[in-house]
Order: C-alpha cells, then structure tokens, then sequence
C-alpha cells in the first residue's frame, strides 16, 4: 500500500497535517482481540482522537507522539515462546500505559515475566472490588476507577493469571477469581485490567477508558466529526496542490458517496467520479445515481455504460469466484481507460494539473484485517477490488475515510448535507446481482431479479422497516420449478428473499418479518413478476452462512 494511502499513514513527506498531529491522540496496539477497534470506538465516543495500530508497532517508525497507549486484549498466552510483544521502547516514551486483559498480562510480562496458566478460565461477567491503595493514612481509589463504586459490572474472557505483583505496582481491584483485576504503577502511570471495559457487557466500561484518556493522558476531547471532516477537506486540499487533479470510483452507495462529496468540498470540478454500468445493478440505479451526484451534489460524474461488455464476458460463467474476478478485472480495465481520457481533456486546460491521486471509500472495518499484526485472513469471498487500480495506473490512494465506521460516515454524510435517504442506504456489493443471480447470468434473470428486489424494498419502505434492516434484498435460485399460471403450466424462476440485521457485517441475524408481510411481498412478486413460480424467505444466520446469497 503505498505511503499516502491514508490517515492512519505514520506521515510522509507529501502528507501535510495528519489527524495525530491535530489532535491528542491515543495509541491503541492490537494483540489481535475482537474487541480492539471497539476500544477506539470508545474513545470517540468521548471526543478523543485514537489510532490503531498492531502491537509490533516500532516506536522509530512512528514520527507522532501518542498522548497514551493502550495494549489490547489478544489470543495469545505472553509467556508462549511464540507470543507477541510490543516494542520495548513502549515503556521508555514517558506516557501513561493502560493494559486490557493480554495487555496487563503483557506489562507484567516485560516487569519480570510474572504470567502463567490459571487453573480456571473466567468467561463471562464479574463484580470485582475496588481497592483504596496508596499508604494506609493517604489510602486512596485509583485515579482509573474514580467515580465508580464496588460491584461494579465487568466483563471478563481469560485463563492466563499474574503469578505476583510486579515491582512498583499495587492492587486497586480483585475479582472472586483474579486477585490481579487492576494493578497501577501510579508514578509511571502504568495501568493494567483483566476485564474488558471496551464491550457493552462492562457497563460503566466507558468511565474506565475516560479516566483513562482524559484525566490521566490529558488528552483534549477535541475530537468531533464536525473538525474531522473540516481538517480532512484542509487536508485533501493541501495534499493534492492547487492544480492536483484526483479520479474516484463511485457507486451510488454510501462510502462512497460521502468520499466524493468530501472530495468536490476539497477541490472542486478537479474530481473527476466514475460510475460504471456493469449491467448487474439494480433497477435504474446508474440513472439515480447520475440525478444525484450531478443535480443533487454537484460532483463531477461520469457513467461509463460497459453493461454489454460486462455481460458478455459473464456469459455462461456460473462459478462465483470467476463472476467475481471478471467484474473486479474488467472495472480496473475501465477506470485505467477513462483516468487516461480525463487526462488527455486535462491537457488542454490551465487551470488543471495531472492526475495523480485516486480517492477510495475505504471504511475501518475494511482495514483491520490488514493491519492486525496476525495477517488477513482465509478468503472466503474474493471482493471485487479496485485496490489494484492506483498501482497499475501509477497512483496513489487517498482514503479519507479510512478511520470511520458505517454509522460515522453515514454521520458525516450529513454533515456534508447529504439527504438522509442516501446515507441511510443498505450496502450493494460491487459484483452486484451477478453474485446474486445463481447459475448463469442472463438478462432475463436480471430483469427478474432487479422487479423482484424492487417490490420486496418498496414494501419493506412502506411498512417503515427499512431502517431497521441492515441489508435486504432479492436473489435468484438455481434451477427452475413448476407453476400453474392462468390454467397453464409454467416452468418458472425461484425468487429467495434475505433481510438481515447486523452492525459489522461479520455476522449477522435474518429479520422476522410477520406472515401479513410475506405474504403480502410474496403475492406481490409471484403476480407482477412474469416468469417467478415460487418465493422463498431465507432465514440462515451467518455464520454458517454468508449475507450475499452465491
Ligand atoms: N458500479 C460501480 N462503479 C464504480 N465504482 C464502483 C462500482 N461499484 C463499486 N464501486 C467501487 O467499489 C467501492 C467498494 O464498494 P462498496 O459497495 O464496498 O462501497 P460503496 O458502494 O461506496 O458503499 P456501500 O457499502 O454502501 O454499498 C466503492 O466505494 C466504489 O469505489
Ligand atoms: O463492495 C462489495 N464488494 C464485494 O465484492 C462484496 N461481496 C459482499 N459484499 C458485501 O459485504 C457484506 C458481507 O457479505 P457476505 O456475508 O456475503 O460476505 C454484505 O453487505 C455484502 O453485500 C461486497 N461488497
Ligand atoms: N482476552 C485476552 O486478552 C486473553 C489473554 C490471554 N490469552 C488469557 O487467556 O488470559
Ligand atoms: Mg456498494
């Protein structure tokens, strides 16, 4: 990935004002726990500014000074021959240290290898005691837990233990099961919990982590969406340069929505967005998405129609992997064609310079697995990815949303005034109905596929559920069933219905609809649909299964 890829970059030379170097910020270092990004989540929440990065960080390599550092929980058991530590110039930098269950473990590690395997693993929820510590006339709670009382409600998933108290360090919490709950280095500001405040299952979770960020780091709780998106249109703005020209490749679909808008606030009719009709979209989506960037945002856009070009190479593929490879390959294709028209027009026109940047909506949730320290993970669904593009077009990435969550940029979205109803969007894969199409992609099944997703998200709409549900939409099965139509025999289409409730897409539950609705939605599509027999509802929670129904 190249260095100007995005925010989270330690800063290069081409890369002006980093968020770090704007706001406090907390280091975060990932052990590989779930939790991790909820721990940055948490803080901004309270307006403070947070960067993760994996626990094998090298201090040298950062050029920021974090205003506190937080070890995270991880998998791992410290004293393994293979477990992974920090960097040891961690605990020379001079700022506080907070550590979550492996990275307690951790900083008693690196105080004297003090860690082993407990006899009893502790899953589950815990009330430890706060404990007054300090010398017995100027016994004291620690600053950590100021504000909260004992009984508290945390949450807590390990097996390893303490086997004593490292050097330097006192109790100021036990547990039934963890005599070491919470142990503090008061001077050092070295702080270590065997719970998990970061998960909603630790209540009060959020007081920990602001005793933590605020009143020991000191970190300003600056943070707020509003100057984010401020600092990152100053940023763009620099980065690019007065004549900078940046190309984008737009969808219609929230992500990246918000980062052309973000983009034409920055610098104007210098972007240039890219549509592509790859014929698997839905229902007259490439027309609203034209209404609405052009008439709605003003942003620069052009829809390139490939529908034919896509569909024949798709023509009598059936594998999904191959229908995804085609899709990915022939959009980087397309982009590397209209980056060197938009080029070419750019030549003629003083006010612009080269295209030297491609702008990508890509999220948090897209970058964790790549930059935890355990490595991606197996592929279960290869993504269409335009992340191939800016090295084959020798560009570099700008991914201005590349610390946010879906709901953070859906907020900023409306910050930048876009209307509720786009930003509220369900998610549409790149591959678009080809991977929701079993078998075979042809266009009758594509008209099938596209009325029958129609109706079921217009009744979903008018039942006002539509925001209740994560993702909803209408897939073709394999294979072909017997119906009766008007006396007469019809070999038709089998239509399965997917409404999911999910927040991270990771996994996700089906979304009860009653039988009325149904019923009513099934009636529907087996009526106005020419050629569907048969309406299936799915109702698999992922996992086993997955969203995307190939
Ligand atoms: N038809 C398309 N034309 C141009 N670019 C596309 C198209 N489909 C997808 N992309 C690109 O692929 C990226 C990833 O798609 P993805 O569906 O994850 O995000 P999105 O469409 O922006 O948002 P959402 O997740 O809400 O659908 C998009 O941000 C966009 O850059
Ligand atoms: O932009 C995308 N390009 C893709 O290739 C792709 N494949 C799946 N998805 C979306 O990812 C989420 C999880 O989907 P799965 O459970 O099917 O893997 C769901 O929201 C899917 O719609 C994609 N989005
Ligand atoms: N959740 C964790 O961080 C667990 C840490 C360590 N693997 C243990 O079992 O104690
Ligand atoms: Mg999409």
């Amino acid at each position: 990935m190249p260095e100007t890829s995005g925010i989270v970059s330690n800063g290069s030379a081409s890369d002006p004002a980093p968020p770090h170097d704007t706001f406090d910020t907390i280091l975060v270092l990932d052990f590989g726990s779930q939790y991790t990004h909820l721990i940055t989540r948490r803080l901004r929440e309270l307006n403070v500014y947070s960067e993760m990065l994996p626990c094998t960080q090298r201090l040298a390599d950062l050029s920021w000074k974090p205003k506190g550092i937080i070890l995270s929980g991880g998998p791992y058991s410290v004293y393994a021959p293979d477990a992974p530590h920090v960097d040891p110039e961690v605990f020379k930098l001079d700022v506080p240290i907070l550590g979550i269950c492996y990275g307690l473990q951790e900083i008693a590690w690196h105080h004297g290898k003090n860690v082993l395997a407990g006899e009893q693993r502790e899953y589950g929820h815990a009330a430890p005691n706060i404990h007054p510590h300090g010398d017995n006339k100027q016994a004291h709670v620690s600053r950590l837990f100021e504000g909260l009382l004992n009984d508290m409600d945390v949450w807590m998933s390990h097996g390893d233990k303490l086997s004593r108290m490292p050097d330097g360090f006192a109790t100021i919490a036990t547990s039934t099961h963890s005599p070491y709950a919470g142990i503090a280095h008061e001077e050092k500001e070295y702080y270590g919990i065997q719970f998990h405040p970061e998960v909603t299952h630790t209540p009060k979770g959020g007081v920990v982590i602001k005793n933590f960020a605020v009143n020991i780091c000191r970190a300003q709780q600056n943070w707020t969406m509003e100057a984010f998106k401020d600092k990152e249109i100053m940023r763009i703005r620099k980065l690019v340069g007065e004549k900078g020209q940046v190309i984008g490749a737009v969808s219609g679909g929230v992500d990246s929505t918000v980062a052309a808008k973000l983009m034409h606030e920055a610098i104007g009719d210098r972007f240039h967005a890219v549509m592509v009709d790859n014929g698997v979209l839905r229902k007259d989506e490439a027309k609203q998405v034209k209404k609405t960037l052009i008439e709605g945002l003003c942003v620069n856009l052009t829809v390139v129609d490939a529908s034919e070009r896509f569909l024949s190479l798709l023509k009598g593929v059936s594998d999904p992997e191959k229908k995804r490879k085609i899709i990915g390959n022939t959009f980087i294709d397309i982009f590397e064609e209209e980056a060197k028209k938009i080029a070419k027009k750019a030549e003629n026109t003083p006010k612009a310079g080269k295209i030297e940047y491609f702008l990508q909506g890509t999220l948090y949730p897209d970058v964790i697995e790549s930059i935890s320290f355990k490595g991606p993970s197996v592929t279960i669904k290869t993504h269409h990815n335009v992340g191939g593009l800016p090295e084959k077009m020798n560009l570099k990435l700008i991914e201005p949303l590349r610390e946010l969550f879906k709901d953070e940029v859906r907020k900023m979205g409306v910050d930048l005034g876009i209307p509720a109803h786009l930003v509220g969007r369900h998610p549409f894969p790149g591959p678009g109905l080809a991977i929701r199409i079993i078998g075979d992609v042809t266009t009758e099944k594509i008209r099938i596929v596209q009325e029958a997703d129609l109706i079921f998200i217009e009744e979903i709409r008018k039942a006002g559920l539509y925001d209740q549900i994560s993702q909803a939409f209408a897939a073709l099965m394999a294979g072909r069933s017997v119906g009766v139509v008007g006396d007469n025999r019809l070999h038709g289409y089998i239509i399965a219905l997917r409404a999911v409730v999910t927040t991270d897409f990771m996994t996700a539950d089906a979304y009860e609809f009653d039988s009325a609705f149904r019923k009513r939605v099934a009636g529907r599509i087996g009526n106005e649909v020419q050629g569907v027999v048969r309406v299936l509802y799915e109702e698999t929670s992922k996992p086993p299964s997955t969203i995307e129904f190939e």
